[in-house]
C-alpha cells in the first residue's frame, strides 16, 4: 500500500468493533428469522448482512420487497430483542478506552459510523458516556446505502473535515472492510466476529482481536499523527 501523508482521523464502527456485541445481534436475527419462517444462520447474519441497514437486511432475508410500515414494525422487533439480550453485557471493547486516549492525546480527529438505529446508539455510546469523545456520529438514517457502500465512512471524513486517505477505520464486519476500503481509508480488522483471513481477503491492511493487541504498522502511523512522536512514512508501510 501507499503511504498516507498523516493519520488525521480514526472512524470507528460501533457493533462488533466498539463493543462486543455481535453474537447478541445474531442471536436476535436467528430467533426472528425463526418466526417468520426462514432458515438463517448466525453465520450468514455475520458474514453478510452485519454492517448493512435494516432496511436492506430485510428484504434480502425474506426474498421480498418489504413495506416501510411492515419493516418498521419488524426492526423494532429484532432491535428490542437484541437490546434486552445485550444491555446486561453492555462494555467497551478490551483497551478502547486506553486507545481512545491515546488517539485524542495525539490530537487525531475521532468519528462513528455505523448501521445501527438511533436507540441501539444511544444504549452504547450514551450508555457507555462515550458519545463526546467523538467529533461525529454518521448512523444508519443518514445514508442511503449501508456498507459495504463507502457513503457512511465518506459522510463521517467530510463532516470532520479530514480527507479519506488520512483516515483509518476500525471495522469487524467483512462488508465495514470493504466500504472503507471502498471510500479510499486505511481498514483495521478487528476479529470479534470474523476471522483475520476473512477481513484481510475484504481488505484489511491489519487485524487485530482487540484494542490492546493492535499490530505495530499502527503504532508507527500513530507516529504520523498531529502529535505523534513522528514516524517515517517507510514505516508504515
Ligand atoms: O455498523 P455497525 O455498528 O456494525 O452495526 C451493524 C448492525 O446494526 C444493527 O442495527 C443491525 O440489526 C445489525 O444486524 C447490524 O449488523
Amino acid at each position: 500500500m501507499t503511504a498516507p501523508p498523516r493519520l488525521l482521523a480514526a472512524i470507528f464502527d460501533m457493533d462488533g468493533t466498539l463493543v462486543d456485541n455481535m453474537r447478541f445481534h445474531s442471536e436476535a436475527w436467528v430467533s426472528i428469522s425463526r418466526r417468520l419462517g426462514v432458515e438463517a444462520t448466525a453465520e450468514r447474519f455475520e458474514r453478510e448482512f452485519a454492517g448493512k441497514k435494516n432496511e436492506e437486511i430485510f428484504p434480502l432475508l425474506l426474498g421480498r420487497p418489504v413495506p416501510s410500515e411492515e419493516l418498521a414494525l419488524l426492526a423494532l422487533e429484532k432491535e428490542t430483542h437484541y437490546r434486552t439480550l445485550y444491555t446486561p453485557h453492555l462494555a467497551l471493547m478490551r483497551g478502547a478506552e486506553d486507545f481512545i486516549a491515546r488517539l485524542r492525546a495525539a490530537e487525531v480527529r475521532l468519528a462513528v459510523a455505523t448501521a445501527s438505529p438511533t436507540e441501539n446508539r444511544q444504549l452504547v455510546l450514551d450508555g457507555l458516556g462515550i458519545r463526546s469523545t467523538f467529533a461525529r456520529v454518521v448512523g444508519a438514517e443518514e445514508v442511503v446505502h449501508g456498507k459495504p457502500a463507502p457513503d457512511i465512512f465518506l459522510a463521517a471524513a467530510r463532516d470532520i473535515g479530514v480527507e479519506p486517505a488520512a483516515c483509518v477505520v476500525f471495522e469487524d464486519a467483512l462488508n465495514g472492510i470493504r466500504a472503507a476500503r471502498a471510500a479510499g481509508m486505511m481498514a483495521v480488522g478487528i476479529t470479534s466476529t470474523t476471522p483475520p483471513e476473512l477481513l484481510r481477503e475484504a481488505g484489511a491492511h491489519w487485524t487485530a482481536p482487540d484494542f490492546a493487541s493492535l499490530p505495530p504498522e499502527l503504532e508507527a502511523l500513530l507516529r504520523t499523527s498531529p502529535h505523534g512522536k513522528g514516524a517515517s512514512r517507510e514505516d508504515v508501510v
